[in-house]
């Protein structure tokens, strides 16, 4: 997969060399590539905003920056993307966004700034490539950027290769629509508090059905609207308790 993002302080994005998606990148699995926007400016101020249309507030990015710049961003590589501009005001981003964007051969990030971007922007685009608007919570960030960050974890993640075990992504949170149950590991005493009996039991058929009483309780305890949305046929019989 190709990441390209499109950003005025490139610098916030140097995490996505570190660590996991670091190992990721160096095995080829993704590649990342960070563009200054202002390097499409043509004043010596390098001006990305102008004051709002109909007044108000802070300002707006300019078009004229953002289609110079992802033109040349989109033409630099011949794998057709997906354009996923993070705003306070896009779609929820969720797991199955993060599934949705995992097949992808390339996402373009656009990280807006201020009151965000000249809305012509994403309405241009959207004629030519899938464009998102995706929001990673309901709060206001002041950029894009930690958004683009937090996607993109959770996006390479899910790629082939890049966690160590598999099983890990396929059973996390959320991977079947439940929150994931607590979890426990060496000391079997710690500060007088013993890890439940029933996980050193060597009784799997038992383990796992603690386990999924425990999602169970906690998605019932702190995201009532997950166990709501669960299809029908996702409970069984013994899950009916909660
Ligand atoms: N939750 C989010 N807040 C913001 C703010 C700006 Br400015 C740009 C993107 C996002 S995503």
């Amino acid at each position: 997969m190709r990441i390209d993002v499109v950003t005025i302080f490139p610098g916030y994005l140097a995490p996505l060399r570190e660590s996991l998606l670091g190992r990721a990148a160096d095995a080829g699995l993704i590649e990342v590539a960070l563009h200054d926007l202002r390097s499409w400016t043509h004043d010596v101020h390098q001006t990305v905003d102008d004051a709002p249309y109909g007044g108000g507030p802070g300002m707006v990015m300019r078009p004229q920056v953002w289609g110079e710049a992802l033109d040349a961003v989109i033409a630099s590589d011949s794998r057709p993307p997906r354009l996923v501009v993070p705003a306070p005001a896009g779609r929820s981003f969720t797991q199955a966004t993060a599934r949705a964007y995992a097949t992808e051969q390339r996402l373009v990030f656009a990280c807006g700034r201020y009151e965000g971007i000249d809305q012509r922007v994403v309405d241009h685009y959207s004629r030519q490539f899938p464009v998102d608007e995706v929001s990673i919570g309901d709060y206001v960030l002041v950029g894009g950027e930690a958004a683009v960050l937090v996607i993109v974890e959770a996006v390479a993640r899910l790629l082939p290769g890049v966690l160590g075990n598999p099983r890990s992504a396929a059973e996390d949170s959320f991977s079947d629509g439940l929150l994931e149950g607590p979890a426990y590991t060496r000391p079997e005493v710690w500060r007088g508090q013993a890890v439940p009996e029933v996980l050193r039991s060597g009784n799997h058929g038992a383990i796992a059905r603690w386990r999924r009483d425990r999602a169970l309780e906690r998605t019932a305890k702190r995201r009532p609207d997950l166990l709501a949305a669960l299809p029908e046929d996702r409970l069984d019989a013994a899950d009916q308790a909660f």
